[in-house]
């Protein structure tokens, strides 16, 4: 029997859709600078730069000291821990340098994987425990939304029921606490790109997925207003032989959603995947010009794809800062013009941009 006791009053309401809202505004996206420290290493490996504290916040100071002209692009930046206590040469801590810019500061909650015994390696994602306390604390300290990713896999017998199901819980779960400390979820279930699945698969499976993570809102008495979902695009496996355009994955994709996300949640960001920086803006482009209902905002909140090019231009030298923010900039602009649409190939992307940017098993 369901009962009906509040779960937010109409102010914690009205502060949660206005967050979720302004960072998607006017074609803003989200910079996805949450890389954890690991993660941070292999980035930083392929550029042959040491894996420090140091380094790490040198290449964030000159992300996020770039031109305050990038408030027209980027409505949010997620943050791990470590950076939202960092701070720039001079001593300004970075979120406050992200929040004069007007950028909405968010931060990482998920903790990393945890095996599901009797699956085919299939996970559970950590970091419920105490989360209420983490979130209380980060709002104190600036943060506005979070982010939590959970990962599923196309596999033999994969994605189970059992992790579809696990881990729309504990998503929602996430949600629902967010929500209760003032900071807007950022949902996403990511269903991985490795393997040799067509880009049906791919859909079948990201329905199904989606479908048990809005059933799971809904139980856990998400406020769907405020939140913003994070999902994949639906592409083929990176192994399979057959290659889509653009426009096919734009209508594989706004199908599934158009299937499964509720017309209430106000914004769409998606990740980039893999997707070389130029294949993310074009798909990006693409679902925003396909020709179904979309009543959410389609907007981007990319790692791989907004960094990979500022990351090889700056190689851990200061001296490259000029070149390592035109790079940066130059991405998001492009991906602001594809959340509207209006995003037209120049024909002179350099190198880094149209370079695979997988990595197998994107698992943290
Ligand atoms: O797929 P992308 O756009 O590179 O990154 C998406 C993302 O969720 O995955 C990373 C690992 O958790 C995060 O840093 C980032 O926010």
């Amino acid at each position: 029997m369901a009962h009906r006791f509040p779960a937010l009053t109409s102010e914690q309401k009205k502060e949660l859709s206005e967050i979720a809202q302004r960072i998607v505004a006017n074609g803003k996206g989200i910079l996805a600078a949450d890389e954890s420290v690991g993660t941070m290493g292999n980035r930083l490996q392929r550029i042959k730069v040491e894996n420090t504290e140091e380094n790490r916040r040198q290449f964030r100071e000159i992300l996020f000291t770039v031109d305050n002209s990038i408030n027209q692009s980027i409505g949010g930046v997620i943050l791990f821990h470590e950076t939202l206590y960092q701070k720039d040469s001079q001593g300004k801590l970075f979120r406050n340098i992200l929040k004069e810019k007007g950028i909405v500061v968010g931060i990482k909650l998920d903790q990393g994987g945890a095996p599901l015994a009797g699956t085919n390696k299939e996970t559970t994602i950590q970091g419920l425990d105490g989360l209420s306390e983490r979130c209380a604390q980060y709002k104190k300290d600036g943060a506005d939304f979070g982010k939590w990713r959970a990962v599923l896999r196309i596999d033999n017998q994969c994605p189970s029921n059992l992790a579809i199901q696990e881990n729309a819980n504990a998503l929602a779960r996430y949600a629902s606490i967010c929500q209760q400390n003032g900071l807007v979820p950022i949902v996403e279930p990511e269903v991985l790109p490795d393997g040799d699945h067509d880009m049906e698969h791919c859909q079948y499976v990201t329905e199904k997925v989606l479908a048990a993570v809005y059933k799971a809102l809904n139980d856990h008495h998400v406020y769907l207003e405020g939140t913003l979902l994070k999902p994949n695009m639906v592409t083929a496996g990176h192994a399979c032989t057959k290659k889509y355009m653009p426009e096919q994955v734009a209508m594989a994709t706004v199908t599934a959603l158009h299937r499964t996300v509720p017309a209430a949640v106000p914004g769409i960001c998606f990740l980039s995947g893999g997707m070389s920086e130029e294949d993310a803006t074009l798909n990006l482009n693409a679902i925003n010009l396909c020709p179904l209902p979309k009543p959410w905002k389609l907007s981007f909140s990319y790692g791989r794809a907004l960094q990979a090019s500022a990351l090889a231009a700056w190689g851990g030298k200061a001296a490259n800062k000029k070149a390592t923010q035109e790079a940066f900039m130059k991405r998001a602009l492009a991906n602001c013009q594809a959340a509207k649409g209006q995003y037209v190939h120049s024909g002179s992307s350099g190198a880094a941009s149209t370079q695979s940017l997988f990595t197998a098993c994107y698992s943290y």
